[in-house]
């Protein structure tokens, strides 16, 4: 075994996070890595007691660890945007999260919807850009609440910003049997943006020969990632679309409760945060209905950014197994029964 000792904060968050998170937990107790865990209260419990979303201090502290894993944030009973913006994209973008790293991998056992589809069809990594595009918050509103309200919403992208995660990209394809990375953006009617993500890739494509590249407009790559799946190797795209992708991404590759992700700071200046594709999830919050195994294989992810890939393979392969008895051996089962479960693979 991997000897080491990760200092891990966590922030269980809202509705099925805090349910998903325990059995996060589980596993990464069960794989036998020495993990130091402190949990953090941030979420709709702590807004509604002091208001409070993500206290500087509290910003400072994290700084301080190897990683975070995190649940979910955002809850019906605080006003739409406070968590998600102050809390979940404020740690992405004071800890300079600039590339999520989305996995969009079909197990073999998974049902998808795209019928005769196979693993060997859907496997493909989405880079999307974590920063900036229109989650930076730029805009505004006039004449609020007014027939005549104007409301915008601007896409941020810099040189800066950009060159990083497609370099990013470029690096994660060569890393990868097909060495093919596709440019996902809108870029026939966002001109402005579209314009500097292709200048980009051109011009890094040359210090990549090795790597083959693509363009795809975000409309037709969703209709792509549905009836032909196996055109994708490597994605890069910016926040929004990235977003949207890989939720359908999510759906084609078994379901929400499957996906995994990485908020990434290739740099190391700051601890990468590991999570859910999904969000709380309040339709089902408090009745052990959420599927843990995304949490489960971001906590796979996280052990193998921190170069614990001994024990990120086995927090994976629990999964894979466990997945591939869901298809001849299927029961329902609870949240924690499968956290359970997965525990006991990897436990041995
Ligand atoms: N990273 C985060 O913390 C995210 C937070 N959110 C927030 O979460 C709240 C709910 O957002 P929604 O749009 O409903 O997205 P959601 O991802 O929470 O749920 C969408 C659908 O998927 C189902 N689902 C999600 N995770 C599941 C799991 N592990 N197992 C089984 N089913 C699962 C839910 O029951 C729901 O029907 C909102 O406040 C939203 O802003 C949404 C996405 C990401
Ligand atoms: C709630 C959003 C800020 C985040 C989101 O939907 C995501 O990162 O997938
Ligand atoms: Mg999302």
């Amino acid at each position: 075994m991997e000897s080491s000792n990760i200092r891990l904060a966590v922030i269980p968050g809202d509705g099925i996070g805090t349910e998903v998170v325990a059995e996060g937990l589980k596993v990464l107790n069960a794989v036998g890595v020495k993990a130091e865990t402190s949990e953090y209260d941030l979420g709709a419990r702590r807004y509604h007691a002091s208001g409070e979303t993500l206290p500087d201090a509290v910003l400072d502290e994290l700084r301080g660890y190897d990683a975070i894993l995190l649940g979910a944030v955002g809850d019906p009973s605080v006003p739409p945007g406070v968590l998600e913006r102050d809390l979940l994209l404020r740690l992405r973008f004071e800890l300079d999260h600039y590339v999520n790293l989305r996995p969009v991998k079909l197990f073999p056992g998974v049902a998808t919807p795209l019928g005769e589809a196979g693993p060997e069809d859907i496997d493909m990594v989405v880079v999307r850009e974590g920063t900036e595009g229109p989650y930076a918050g730029a805009g505004g509103v006039l004449r609020r609440g007014t027939p005549h309200e104007i409301a915008t919403q601007e896409s941020l992208n810099t040189a800066y910003g950009v060159e990083r995660v497609v370099r990013y990209a470029f690096e994660k394809a060569l890393s990868r049997p097909r060495r093919k990375l596709t440019l996902v953006h809108k870029t026939n009617v966002l001109t402005y943006a579209g314009d500097l993500w292709a200048r980009t890739v051109d011009r890094l494509s040359l210090e990549f020969p090795e790597v083959e590249t693509d363009y795809c407009h975000v409309d037709a790559a969703s209709m792509f990632f549905v009836t032909q799946p196996a055109r994708f190797d490597v994605i890069v795209t910016d926040n929004l679309f990235g977003d949207i992708l890989t939720d359908l991404g999510a759906a084609v590759a078994g379901g929400i409760g499957l996906a995994a992700s990485g908020n990434v700071n290739p740099a190391r200046t700051a601890p990468s945060m590991f999570e859910p594709v999904h969000g709380s999830a309040p339709d089902i919050a408090g009745q052990g209905k959420a599927d843990p195994t995304a949490t489960i294989l971001s906590v796979a992810m996280l052990l193998d950014h921190l170069g614990l890939t001994e024990a990120a393979g086995r927090v994976e392969q629990a999964v894979a197994d466990d997945l591939l008895e869901r298809q001849t051996a299927w029961t329902p089962r609870t949240t924690r029964e499968i956290g359970d479960d997965i525990a006991a693979r990897v436990a041995g």
